[in-house]
């Protein structure tokens, strides 16, 4: 059984001129362990897919979907008590501004002793040594005084790195990352990556990164789906989508790594792909042969 299994998700929003389709139709699962990416430019409906998930979108968001089950249960019309439950335990997610997600109101020691408390019902002493294991964990130095920190007091890295103890306090089964580097110093960004894939080998947790970066891609995937325009352009384990990828956009994507200019200019996405998603009478989804 799949870890998480999404058939057919569509998420739209109501705005001033009409209803605005974020997620068209999109399906993917996850197994136990395994490390899929979303990979995609700017907009292309990642991160909605995966709050829909998680039920965080809000009211004004549509959701539909034929299937989307973590576990085998089906989330579609799980009540928010119990969804309480499952989320920030089962499954939890770490997002793009460390500092931004955190509350800048309380210490950090606070913000994840009270994960501990709500989730795993751990008295004061048992949450307080809890928290400072799981700093320890994440490479944070001196851990008990670091509990007594508010977010503004630490670096980006520091803050990413709460964000991830907070994540994986209660041991969850899936772990999913919303850009987790993207807003941090280059020299912070494979630090913060490779502690997220180290953690994941440790425990076996399914991970789903979203990323806009083929580099990322490359280094932490098993298996890999590119969105484009809120629909999923292809799916493919991880070295064949670089080694014969099928999709006009996801050749387009690659084209476009610095890495692959040949020319005195850099290429862009639309060297390569008329921005069009829609398919040619005889081809697949965006999609030659
Ligand atoms: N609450 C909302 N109301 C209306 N439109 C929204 C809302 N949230 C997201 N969108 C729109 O949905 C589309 C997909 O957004 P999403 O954040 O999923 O993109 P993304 O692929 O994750 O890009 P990024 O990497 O920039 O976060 C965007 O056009 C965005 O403006």
């Amino acid at each position: 059984m799949a870890l998480l299994q999404i058939e057919n998700l569509t998420v739209e929003f109501e705005t001033a001129s009409g209803w605005f389709r974020a997620v068209d139709g999109v399906s993917m699962s996850v197994e136990k362990g395994e490390v899929l990416a979303i990979v995609g430019e700017s907009g292309s409906g990642k991160s909605v897919a995966m709050l829909a998930v998680m039920g965080l979108l809000p009211w004004t968001a549509k959701i539909t979907a034929d299937r989307m089950l973590f576990e085998g249960r089906d989330m579609r019309g799980i009540s928010p008590a119990d969804r309480r439950k499952m989320i920030g335990k089962d499954i939890a997610m770490i997002f793009q501004e460390p500092i931004a997600s955190l509350n800048p109101c309380f210490t950090v020691g606070f913000q994840i002793e009270e994960v501990l408390r709500i989730h795993l019902g751990l008295d004061k002493k048992a949450r307080r040594a809890r928290a400072i294991e799981l700093f320890r964990q994440v490479g944070l130095p001196n851990p008990e005084e670091r509990l007594n920190s508010f977010p503004h007091q630490m670096s980006g890295g520091q803050c990413q790195r709460v964000m991830i103890a907070i994540a994986i306090a209660c041991n969850p089964k899936l772990l999913i990352a919303d850009e987790p580097t993207t807003a941090l110093d280059v020299t912070i960004q494979k630090q913060i990556l490779d502690l997220i894939m180290a953690l994941q080998a440790k425990t076996g947790m399914g991970l789903i990164m979203i990323t806009h970066d083929m580099g990322v891609v490359a280094e932490t995937a098993d298996r890999v789906v590119v969105q484009y325009k809120g629909r999923k352009m292809e799916e493919a384990d991880v070295l064949t989508l670089f080694e014969n990828p099928k999709s006009n956009y996801t050749k387009a994507l690659l084209a476009a790594l610095p890495e692959n200019a040949t020319g005195d200019r850099l290429t862009t996405v639309s060297d390569f792909f008329d921005g069009n998603p829609e398919p040619a009478p005889s081809e697949g989804l965006g999609v030659t042969a």
